[in-house]
C-alpha cells in the first residue's frame, strides 16, 4: 500500500483542485440554498454537484474503493467506516460561508485504511492554499512543511471553535458556556472560521494554538485530523481522551499543556454518533 498511498494522494490533490475550481466559478453566480437537519444546516447544488464529480472520479481510478461523503449519506447513503480503503469526502466545508461569500471556504478529502487516515487533503478554495498529509511523511501547506505553534502558555493563545448547526436551546447554551470558560481563562481570542477543516489547518498552521468542537462530523475532520498530527498537534476527544472519528467531537492541539487546560472547560454532551445517526433528512 505504501506507494500506492502517494499515488492515492496526488490524485486527491489533483481532484481537490478541480473542484475547488467548480466552488469559485459558482461563486461568482447565483446560489440556490436549501436545508438539512436545521434551518441552519444549508447545502446548495454546488455542494451536490462537487461531491459527484468527486466520487465518480476516484471510481474510475479506483474502482473498488468505498465511500463516506457528505452528501451522499445526507441523500440516505450508509455513513460506516469499515477497514476498507475508504474516501471521506466533504465537499464544500463552510457551505454557510460559500453562500455568504465568507472567504473560508473548503475542499476536504481524507482517505482511510483499517479506519485509520492514512492520506488527507484540505484544499482552502479562496485563499488558493492546498493542505496536505501523509501519516508519517508531515504536513504541508503549498508544499511548505507545517508546524504547529511552540505556544505552552494558554493564556498567551487563540483557540478556534464553532458554533454548529444545532439550535436545541440546550445544546446552545452548553456551546456557550465552554466558550465563556475559555474565554475568561483568559485567552488572547476565541475565534471560528466557519469551516472544521480550516480550523485544524489553522492549528497545523501555527496560527491557533487548539480547535474544539462537539457537533461536526466525520468529514469535516479526517483530512484535518492528519495534517494536525502530522504538523506536530494532538488530536484528541475533547474530554482529552482517544479520539473517536465517528464521535462527533474532536479537541485539535499544538500540545498536551494546551490540550489539558482547554479539555477542563470544555461542558461535555455526546451528540448521536454519524454511525448511529440517521442523517436522510
Ligand atoms: O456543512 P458544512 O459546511 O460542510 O460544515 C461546516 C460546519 O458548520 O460543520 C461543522 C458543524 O457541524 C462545523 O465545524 C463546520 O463549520
Ligand atoms: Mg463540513
Ligand atoms: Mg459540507
Amino acid at each position: 500500500m505504501a506507494d500506492s498511498l502517494q499515488t492515492v494522494m496526488d490524485y486527491a490533490v489533483a481532484v481537490a483542485r478541480k473542484a475547488g475550481e467548480v466552488v469559485q466559478t459558482a461563486l461568482a453566480g447565483d446560489r440556490k440554498v436549501m436545508t438539512k437537519s436545521s434551518a441552519v444546516d444549508l447545502v446548495t447544488q454546488t455542494d451536490q454537484k462537487v461531491e459527484k464529480l468527486i466520487i465518480q472520479s476516484v471510481k474510475e481510478k479506483f474502482p473498488t474503493h468505498r465511500f463516506i461523503g457528505e452528501e451522499s449519506v445526507a441523500a440516505g447513503e450508509a455513513c460506516e467506516l469499515t477497514n476498507e480503503p475508504t474516501w471521506i469526502i466533504d465537499p464544500i466545508d463552510g457551505t454557510t460561508n460559500f453562500v455568504h461569500s465568507f472567504p473560508f471556504v473548503a475542499v476536504s478529502i481524507g482517505f482511510s485504511v483499517n479506519k485509520q487516515v492514512e492520506v488527507g487533503v484540505v484544499y482552502s478554495c479562496l485563499e488558493d492554499k492546498m493542505f496536505t498529509a501523509r501519516r508519517g511523511r508531515g504536513a504541508f501547506c503549498n508544499g511548505e512543511p507545517l508546524q504547529v505553534s511552540e505556544q505552552t502558555d494558554v493564556h498567551q493563545s487563540i483557540i478556534a471553535t464553532e458554533f454548529g448547526s444545532n439550535r436545541d436551546p440546550e445544546v446552545v447554551d452548553k456551546i456557550f458556556c465552554s466558550m465563556k470558560n475559555v474565554l475568561k481563562l483568559p485567552v488572547h481570542g476565541v475565534r471560528s472560521a466557519g469551516t472544521a477543516a480550516i480550523n485544524m489547518c489553522l492549528v497545523a498552521s501555527g496560527c491557533v494554538e487548539a480547535y474544539y468542537e462537539i457537533g461536526m462530523h466525520v468529514w469535516d475532520i479526517a483530512a484535518g485530523s492528519l495534517i494536525v498530527s502530522e504538523a506536530g498537534g494532538l488530536v484528541l476527544d475533547v474530554d482529552g481522551g482517544q479520539v473517536d472519528l465517528m464521535s462527533r467531537r474532536v479537541l485539535a492541539a499544538n500540545n498536551r499543556s494546551i490540550a489539558e487546560k482547554i479539555v477542563k472547560e470544555i461542558v461535555l454532551f455526546r451528540p448521536p454518533r454519524d454511525d448511529a445517526l440517521d442523517h436522510k433528512q
